[in-house]
């Protein structure tokens, strides 16, 4: 995931788009960009770090025109320290686009080498994005005739991408001096919406918040496979443009990755965690006995509405025990395992008087490397705990993520390869409770029955666009694995005993 965001405004758009990004902040911390068209000239700043960070005043004061894009990175492909992969990319030819994507091709590497041999595009980086950018790039000037560019040339062109593209893929791209293009993969895999200021500022986002925080209106969602677009007059033409478009979005986004106060694909994100919540509880006592659990504690930030919820239908007190430093990012989307196991001590920190000499059942949305809650669980038991439970609202990780997560390799999984007990043990709990995959889609599909299902792949193996060759999953490990930072001493990689194929 990373967020995205693009704006078509008769104002300048540089700082509404800033102000997008840093709602949309959650979705990547590693690199920031933003490109503004004046003119049919791009102006554009991307570098590493959060956008707080990447933006100084004469940065903005450089971002000149009315329509632009932004995107926030958190890499899943490439390197994340090569400040190159930042986005929006760019290409000259035709028109001049730019664009900004979230997701994950699985086809990269092949269309690289096509690009390469048929197209004659050359491909400078190892980000996805790069490649996606080109083949859409090719495929517009194939369906363009001249330099009057007409709407039904851009969805031939987006048709001809959901042909040649495999993976996810939400994309927002602006083609200079035409207008801007969005586009959702088949599956609507990635999310993407669109909204509306009283002004007439048309507004597209990875999420509502991004819209609603801005003082736009939410319109709708873009659907699977169509394309949205907006000409420099501000008309609005739509177009599906895949052939069999279905909705599975990602289950994760509503999980751990969306900000709660985002509806996506007409599903509320707080409304998904308070379900799941109902759910865990009825598996909370079929394992441990509500009276043997003095208190419900939720592991900061995303469990809370589970947890909550969790322990209203337990009648069990909930409590704060852990206190994070909001000046910490998000840890599981840091790139590095030293890097995020450092800072689940530095975001955390416990409130003895909530532990001391009591059962406390800590909730979190999900467990994927183990990294959060082996360090948690230490920290109840040294607070004094009698007896440490820990419950996930979402089932075990098993599986490796090629859509989007950087959850690339199954060795990295503490799931991956052993029994629940197995894990519990590794942990160091005195139980542990997962939510099953069924009742997680139960909890979060029964809020929209128009969904055809969930990409749940981490979850349950099943990879949606159904054509994963495995030599792709073994490719994307090979290239994510190893993508610590070089400078930080503290990195390695988490050595796990005992993990078998499964
Ligand atoms: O098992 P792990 O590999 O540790 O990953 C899972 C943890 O990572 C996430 O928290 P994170 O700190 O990223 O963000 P949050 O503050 O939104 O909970 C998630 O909420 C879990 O707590
Ligand atoms: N998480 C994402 O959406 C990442 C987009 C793209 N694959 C990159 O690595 O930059
Ligand atoms: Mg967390």
């Amino acid at each position: 995931m990373c967020g995205i965001v693009g704006v078509v405004s008769n104002a300048p758009v540089n700082q509404l788009i800033y102000d997008a990004l840093l709602l949309l902040q959650h979705r990547g911390q590693d690199a920031a960009g933003i490109v503004t068209q004046q003119s049919r000239k791009f102006f554009m700043h991307k570098a590493k770090g959060m956008v707080r960070d990447v933006f100084r005043t004469r940065n903005m004061r450089a971002l000149p025109g009315n329509v632009g894009l932004g995107q926030v990175r958190y890499p899943t492909a490439g390197n994340a320290y090569n400040e190159e992969e930042a986005q929006p990319f760019y290409v000259n030819a035709p028109f001049g686009i730019v664009l900004v994507h979230n997701g994950n091709l699985t086809n990269a590497q092949a269309l690289k080498a096509e690009l390469f041999s048929t197209d004659h595009r050359h491909i400078n980086t190892e980000s996805d994005s790069e490649v996606l950018l080109n083949v859409f790039a090719h495929e517009l000037d194939r369906a363009s005739r001249g330099l009057a560019l007409q709407p039904s040339d851009v969805f031939a062109a987006v048709a001809a991408v959901h042909r040649r593209v495999r993976g996810s893929y939400a994309v927002i791209a602006l083609i200079a001096g035409h207008g801007v293009v969005a586009f959702r993969d088949p599956y609507g895999i990635r999310p993407l919406s669109m909204g509306r200021s009283a002004e007439g500022t048309v507004m597209l986002a990875s999420e509502s918040v991004a819209l609603e925080g801005t003082g736009h209106a939410f319109e709708r969602h873009v659907a699977p496979g169509e394309a949205v677009f907006i000409d420099t007059a501000g008309q609005v033409h739509a177009q599906q443009c895949a052939e069999h478009p279905r909705l599975y979005p990602c289950v994760f986004e509503y999980v751990y990755l969306a900000r709660p106060d985002s509806v996506m694909d007409g599903i509320s994100v707080y409304q998904a965690r308070l379900n799941l919540g109902e759910a865990l509880a009825k598996r909370v006592i079929s394992t441990v006995p509500p009276n043997e659990i003095d208190v419900v504690i939720p592991i900061p930030e995303s469990s809370r509405p589970s947890a909550m919820q969790l322990a209203q239908l337990l009648g069990i007190p909930y409590r704060e025990g852990f206190v994070k430093n909001r000046y910490v990012g998000r840890t599981f989307i840091m790139p590095g395992q030293g890097v995020r196991k450092k800072s689940v001590r530095q975001k955390l920190n416990v409130i003895s008087s909530e532990f001391k000499g009591r059962n406390v059942l800590l909730v979190d949305d999900s467990i994927v490397r183990g990294t959060t809650s082996r360090e948690i669980v230490q920290m109840a038991r040294d607070a004094g705990a009698r007896k440490v439970y820990l419950a996930s609202a979402a089932p075990p990780v098993r599986f490796p993520n090629v859509y989007g997560i950087d959850m690339p390799t199954r060795e990295e999984l503490v799931a991956h390869g052993r029994s629940v007990d197995e894990v519990r043990a590794l942990i160091g709990c005195d139980a542990l409770i997962y939510q099953d995959v069924d009742g997680m889609k139960r909890a979060i599909g029964s809020l929209n029955p128009a969904l055809n299902g969930f990409d749940a792949s981490c979850f349950d193996g099943v990879y949606v666009t159904g054509d994963i060759d495995p030599t792709d999953i073994a490719r994307i490990n090979e290239a994510r694995v190893g993508q610590e930072d070089p400078l930080d001493e503290t990195t390695s990689r988490l050595a796990l005993p005992n993990a078998q194929e499964s």
